[in-house]
């Protein structure tokens, strides 16, 4: 059973006509969250692409000519160049990047320089502490001060205002992870001394479209990666506030995130104060659907929504959450987060089906 109304969230997403035009440049757009976020504009009322910006490497035109399926959308692709930046500035409001945490980084600043707000699909802003980014991502911060400036959204949790000009965007893990901890954390159910174990298998397009053996079909079997070293861990730890032990598994198909959380809980904390916890944190929630049966990949994939299940024994408690990575736990999250930064109805572009 469902206990939030998907109808109500259908009617805040064709709430009144309106005639504001956010215009949205996509940085990616040749990439899996970029053309994810091509088509999410695309049936937002509110939002205009400007811009789809690809590199040098692609020669495709049109979206349509990568994929198929987004003919309809007629989406040209402009390779990026860094002299058009002041053009750009010109007809454009806020910039959406899907790109290498690396690349982020180096671009983002000049973005906001020229007036845009941007929305950070990568990892380039999400931590807090810049010590960390050598360790987990290979590099180290060129922009510090950002990373105080940055909104680290997941948006369920976060307070989001007009004025904040830089949004990270949280990773596909740490989205299902979080969704899955915070009402616990903050209603300081854990026992003490307890660290959340998280196991969790992600699709294959959570690794990109660049070809890779290690993520091409046939070489994909289910198995873990990242043991104790995956670069979400510290992002999840970071939200949270808690510890976690973080395996990330990848397996054998397209779209989609489970994530199965086990977790003690503090002597005494009842089925009723756990089920008040989700209920208070999600009820009204568009985007969260609180099942009574463990939700699969097969029902969210393609869908913006995160399905939440939990179920206690004692004090052992185990929460699974689903998601698309590419939706929740990317592109659709960061349509969310921009429809609340003008404060617009955050399923707006969200409930249409996709092409
Ligand atoms: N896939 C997922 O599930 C999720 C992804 N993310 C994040 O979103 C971002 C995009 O991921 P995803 O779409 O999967 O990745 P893809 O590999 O599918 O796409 C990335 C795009 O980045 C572009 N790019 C790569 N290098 C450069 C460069 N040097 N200069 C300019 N553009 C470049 C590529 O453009 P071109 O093809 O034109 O060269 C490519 O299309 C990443 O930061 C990723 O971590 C976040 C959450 C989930
Ligand atoms: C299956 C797979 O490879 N998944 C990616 C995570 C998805 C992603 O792109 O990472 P961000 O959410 O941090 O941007 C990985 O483990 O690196």
């Amino acid at each position: 059973m469902v206990f939030s109304s998907t109808q109500t969230a259908l009617n805040q997403a064709k709430s009144s006509a309106t005639d504001v035009t956010i215009r949205a440049a996509v940085f990616g757009a040749a990439g899996y969250a970029g053309a994810e976020l091509l088509q999410i504009l695309h049936k937002n009322p509110y939002f205009r692409t400007s811009h789809a910006f690809v590199s040098e490497r692609t020669e495709a035109s049109h979206l349509g000519q990568l994929y198929p399926r987004l003919q309809p959308l007629s989406q040209p692709l402009t390779v990026w160049q860094d002299e058009q930046l002041s053009a750009v500035a010109k007809d454009t409001d806020v910039a959406f990047l899907a790109l290498p945490h690396e690349v982020s980084l180096t671009l983002a600043p000049k973005l906001l320089a020229a007036g845009l707000k941007v929305f950070d699909l990568s990892g380039a802003f999400r931590l807090q502490d810049a010590s960390q980014y050598p360790s987990y991502y290979g590099f180290a911060h060129q922009h510090p001060d950002l990373l105080t400036q940055a909104l680290y959204a997941l948006s369920e949790w976060t307070t989001i205002t007009t004025e904040q000009r830089l949004f990270a965007i949280p990773g596909c893990y740490p989205t299902a992870s979080a969704l899955a901890l915070l009402p616990l954390t903050r209603a300081d159910y854990l026992a003490p001394q307890s660290t959340p174990v998280i196991n969790a298998v992600s699709g294959v397009s959570g690794a990109g479209r660049k070809a890779s053996a290690d993520t091409s079909f046939c070489e994909v079997s289910l198995k873990p990666y990242g043991i104790f070293t995956h670069r979400h861990r510290p992002e999840i730890e970071q939200t949270l506030a808690h510890e976690v032990v973080f395996t990330p598994h990848l397996g054998a198909f397209k779209r989609g995130i489970l994530t199965t959380v086990s977790v003690s809980l503090r002597a005494g904390v009842s089925a009723d104060q756990v089920a008040q916890a989700f209920q208070q944190a999600y009820a009204d929630k568009p985007l969260i659907r609180l099942f009574q049966h463990p939700p699969c990949i097969d029902d969210v994939a393609g869908t913006p929504y995160a399905d939440v299940f939990w179920q206690q024994q004692g004090q052992q408690l185990i929460v699974v959450v689903a998601i698309d990575n590419l939706l929740k736990g990317a592109a659709a999250q960061a349509m969310q987060i921009a429809n609340r930064s003008y404060a617009l109805a955050e399923t707006a572009g969200l409930l249409e089906p996709l092409l």
